[in-house]
């Protein structure tokens, strides 16, 4: 296997966290999160950058954390949701990888999410209100940044991941063994 680069892009409680970590395991590359990246540069975790410097201040940290680990090599990135918001990272993401889009419902997403409190857009009255208002914007750009689609409602974390290997082989045979 050489130069391969995995980016899992997806809304919040798509299981990318989760799933890129097993998928790294299972293709013994390296696994990194752009939301824990971010934390060890802050020294602080997400809720607090969101309070202190806004969701704006967010998006910079995010900008500046998904260049840098997309120009590593042999790596598996789970992107938080709103990656793909700015076309700077829709664009450096497309240049140095393959994107898996790990598609989910809202429904999947609620479930998902409705257990911790450190998704800051999440801490309101109504988050499928808000899960639905996001879905509808990101949606298209999770799809038009990906290069393969993987639904994950239902599935168990590791169905994804095999799912996820054999449209990889299926795509580029000689760069999966
Ligand atoms: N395919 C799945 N089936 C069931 N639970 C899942 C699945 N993928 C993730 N989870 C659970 O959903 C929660 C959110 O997953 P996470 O990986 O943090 O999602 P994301 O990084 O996309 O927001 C975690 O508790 C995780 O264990
Ligand atoms: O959808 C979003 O805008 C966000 C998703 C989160 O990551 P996950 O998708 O891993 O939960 C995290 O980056 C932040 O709370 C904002
Ligand atoms: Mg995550």
């Amino acid at each position: 296997m050489c130069d391969l680069n995995i980016f899992l892009v997806g809304p919040m409680g798509a299981g990318k966290s989760t799933i890129g970590r097993l998928l790294s395991q299972e293709l013994k590359l390296e696994f990194v999160d752009s939301d824990r990246e971010i934390e060890k540069r802050a020294g602080a975790d997400i809720p607090w950058i969101f309070d202190v410097e806004g969701e704006a201040g967010f998006r910079d940290r995010e900008e500046g954390v998904i260049e840098a680990l997309s120009l590593r090599k042999d790596v598996v990135l789970s992107t938080g949701g709103g990656a793909v918001l700015r076309p700077e990272n829709r664009s450096v993401l497309q240049a140095n990888g393959t994107v898996v889009y790990l598609e989910t419902s809202v429904e999947q997403q609620l479930d998902r999410t409705s257990r911790d409190k450190n998704r800051p857009l999440l801490q309101t009255e109504n988050p499928r209100a808000v899960l639905e208002e996001l879905m509808s914007i990101r949606h298209p750009l999770y799809l038009d940044t990906a290069d393969i689609v993987v639904v994950t409602d239902k599935r168990h974390p590791k169905t994804v991941v095999t799912e996820i290997i054999r449209q990889l082989k299926a795509k580029s045979p000689l760069e999966v063994e």
